[in-house]
């Protein structure tokens, strides 16, 4: 765990960066930084390793305060990702990434080995590996930070606006990468972002920082849009909170689908108009995998992948009510299609019963993350 207690900072110019932060951010999880420009994020993030030195207050690492430490020994303990990478021009990725091991006194054979190692964890090719920084895109280049953070095993990982120098498209793609390498290395994590969708979506706990360094509030991402502590809070966690929490809350399982007549593909007109009297009818494949919707009484021939309105989405059992809410409002037939662990059909909800099954959860005094 990383523990700050009463911890300040106050520049020699007089600004008060951080004011008497307490925060516990807890082990094997993602803890997300987030607030307004000049609050204070890479300040109490840059404290942790040392980087920055506290005015008062204590920071510990499982219970360990780090203010007796050796600030060389306690970088090592801890891997850190910034913004751009900040990766080492002059030398190859594979370089860059062997950057502690080698520090730490492994053989070059060795450092290469485990660089090699990390290269695929983080989802690149092997023939990156001597290629120099600039001959990579901005998201190759964040990936190999985060390999090179990694590299040194360390228990704990700082990251400063890791994702943020992307598109979007991409960063979307390194933020679900990050939470599946998480799910394997489950380090204590903290991440700094200005993003709020950014933070609810990697943090287990979500700590909101007001000007000056103060805590406005640490909950996790459903506690945040369900019961935000204040108006700030509240503004600053933005719009459609409540819509947005849906996607933090897991459906239990006791949904109430109603079964749902199928039909396939290659089937004649006479029988898919034969399976059913309503507009719309599901066509899935061999395996009961929904493939679509069509409207048996446009049929001309059997049934074709051209015949298959495809707008609808689907949502797992598993999945979250957002994903139920949105598979009954996209379906052509305004029936939401549910599927299981394997994706296929178990039956459909309307939006009516989705609503009715989200009213009965009680988001608000459930309060906790579902992650
Ligand atoms: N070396 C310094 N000397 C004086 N003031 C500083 C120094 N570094 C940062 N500050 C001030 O401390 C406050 C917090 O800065 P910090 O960089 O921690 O904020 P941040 O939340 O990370 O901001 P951003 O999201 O814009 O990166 C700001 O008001 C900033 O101007």
């Amino acid at each position: 765990m990383i523990k700050f207690d009463k911890v300040s900072k106050a520049y020699p110019d007089g600004t008060v960066a951080v004011d008497k932060l307490d925060l516990e951010c807890p082990t094997g999880k993602i803890t997300a930084l987030v607030g307004p420009s000049g609050c204070g994020k890479t300040t109490s993030l840059r404290m942790i390793n040392r980087l920055i030195e506290p005015t008062s207050g204590t920071i510990s690492l499982d219970g360990e305060s780090t203010s007796g430490m050796d600030p060389a020994l306690l970088r090592r303990r801890i891997g850190y990702v910034i913004q751009h990478a900040g990766l080492f021009p002059h030398r190859t990725i594979v370089d860059n990434i062997a950057t502690m091991p080698r520090l730490l006194g492994k053989s070059k054979k060795e450092s290469r080995s485990r660089a090699m190692e990390l290269l695929e964890t983080v989802g690149l090719a092997a023939n990156f590996a001597d290629r120099y920084p600039w001959q990579l895109s901005g998201g190759q280049q964040q990936r190999v930070g985060v390999a090179r953070a990694l590299a040194a095993d360390p228990s704990f990982m700082l990251m400063d606006e890791p994702f943020s120098a992307v598109d979007p498209v991409v960063r979307g793609q390194l933020q679900d990468e990050f939470l599946r390498l998480q799910q394997e290395i489950g380090k204590t994590i903290i991440i700094v972002t200005h993003d709020i969708d950014e933070a609810l979506k990697l943090g287990d706990q979500v700590v909101v920082l007001r000007t000056g360094g103060i805590l406005a509030q640490a909950a996790t991402p459903l506690e945040l849009l369900t019961q935000p502590a204040d108006e700030f809070v509240a503004d600053f966690v933005g719009r459609d909170r409540g819509y947005r929490s849906l996607g933090f809350a897991t459906l239990d399982g006791s949904l109430p689908t109603a079964p749902e007549p199928i039909a396939h593909l290659g089937d004649t007109a006479e029988s898919a108009r034969g399976a059913t009297s309503d507009t719309w009818l599901l066509v899935v494949d061999s395996g009961g995998k929904p493939l679509g919707w069509v409207e048996p009484a446009r049929l001309t021939g059997i049934i074709r992948p051209d015949d298959l309105n495809l707008s609808g989405t689907v949502a797992n059992s598993n999945g979250t009510m957002r994903a139920l809410l949105d598979a009954a409002l996209s379906a052509p037939s305004k029936r939401g299609v549910v599927v299981d662990d394997h994706g296929e059909l178990i039956g459909t909800v309307t939006a009516h019963a989705a609503v009715d099954a989200i009213e009965a959860a009680d988001l608000v005094s459930a309060g906790v993350g579902a992650r």
